[in-house]
C-alpha cells in the first residue's frame, strides 16, 4: 500500500498529572496507518488516560498530540468523526435496546437516522443479533454486548480504532471472526489500538506492541522484536519481566495459605 507509512497519530513527550501526582512521564509515539498496536501495560499504567487524551477528553495534559495532521489542542473537534471507540464497557446504556444504542452513537456520529439503522441492521444481521435488535442490553449476554459495541464503534466507517478489551467475553468462534476482522480493516489501511490483558490474544492480534509502564514506554516493536530483546518466549513472559513481576508463585502460595487457615489473622 503507497500510504502505508502516513502519519495517523504523533504523540510528542505527553505528560499529565492527576492532582500532585504524574501518571504520564513523557510519552512519544509515531503510528502510521494500518498498523494494530497493542497497548498493553500493568493495571494503573496510563493506558486509559492516554486514550482518553486521544479521544479529546482530557485536556490539561502536556505535551503534543497530533490526530489525521491535527493538532487535537487547538478545539477543533472534526478530528473525531474519524475515530471509533470500544470503552470496557457502557453499562450506561443498559435501559437501551441494541437498535436504540446503535442509532443513538450512529447519530452522534453525525451519521443520519436512517442510514445509522439500516448500517446496523446489516452489521447485527451479520452476528445474528438481528432478532434480539429491539430487546434492551441489560438482557444480553456479556459477548452479545461486547458485539454491540464493536458494532458501534465501526457504523460510522472510522480510520482511527481504540478497542478496550474488546474480545471479553466473546466465545472462540466469535473471537476469530473478530481478529479477522481486525486484521481485514487493517489491510484496508485502518488503524487499531487494541488494548487488553490477555496477552496471548495481544501477541496473536498485533503487528506492534507498546508496553506502558509507571506512564512510560519501556518497550515498542513487533512481537518478534521483543522476543529477541528479552529472550523470552511469550508475551505474558516478556510483560512479567519488563514489569520487574516474578513473584507469582509466592503470592499464590501466599493465598492458598490463607485459604487453607495457616493464619491466625485470617
Ligand atoms: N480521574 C482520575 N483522578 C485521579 N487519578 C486518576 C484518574 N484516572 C486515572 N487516575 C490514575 O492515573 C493512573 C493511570 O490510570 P489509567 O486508568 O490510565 O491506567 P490503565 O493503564 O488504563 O489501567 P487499567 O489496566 O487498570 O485499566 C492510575 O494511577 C490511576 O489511579
Amino acid at each position: 500500500m503507497d500510504s502505508a507509512n502516513e502519519s495517523i497519530l504523533s504523540i510528542q513527550d505527553l505528560t499529565m498529572s492527576y492532582g500532585g501526582k504524574q501518571v504520564l512521564n513523557g510519552i512519544n509515539l509515531e503510528v502510521s496507518k494500518g498498523q494494530i498496536i497493542g497497548y498493553i501495560g500493568p493495571n494503573g499504567a496510563g493506558k486509559s488516560t492516554t486514550v482518553k487524551i486521544m479521544l479529546g477528553l482530557i485536556d490539561n495534559y502536556k505535551g503534543k498530540v497530533v490526530i489525521f495532521g491535527q493538532d487535537i489542542s487547538t478545539g477543533d473537534p472534526s478530528y473525531k468523526r474519524r475515530i471509533g471507540y470500544v470503552p470496557e464497557n457502557a453499562e450506561a446504556y443498559d435501559n437501551l435496546t441494541a437498535m436504540e444504542y446503535l442509532v443513538f452513537i450512529g447519530e452522534l456520529y453525525g451519521l443520519d437516522q436512517a442510514f445509522a439503522q439500516g448500517k446496523a441492521e446489516s452489521l447485527l444481521q451479520q452476528f445474528e443479533l438481528i432478532d434480539v435488535r429491539h430487546a434492551r442490553l441489560s438482557s444480553f449476554s456479556k459477548g452479545m454486548k461486547q458485539k454491540v459495541l464493536i458494532i458501534s464503534s465501526l457504523l460510522h466507517n472510522p480510520d482511527l480504532l481504540f478497542w478496550d478489551e474488546p474480545l471479553s467475553g466473546l466465545d472462540a468462534n466469535s473471537m476469530m471472526v473478530i481478529q479477522e476482522i481486525l486484521s481485514q480493516l487493517a489491510e484496508e489501511g485502518k488503524t487499531i489500538f487494541y488494548s487488553s490483558h490477555i496477552m496471548d490474544l495481544v501477541e496473536k492480534i498485533s503487528n506492534r506492541i507498546v508496553l506502558l509502564v509507571n506512564g512510560k514506554v519501556v518497550a515498542d516493536g513487533s512481537f518478534e522484536e521483543l522476543q529477541e530483546q528479552s529472550e523470552e518466549g511469550s508475551l505474558s513472559g516478556i510483560f512479567n519481566q519488563l514489569t520487574g513481576f516474578t513473584e507469582h508463585r509466592e503470592k499464590a502460595a501466599h493465598f492458598v495459605s490463607v485459604v487453607r487457615g495457616d493464619h491466625d489473622d485470617a
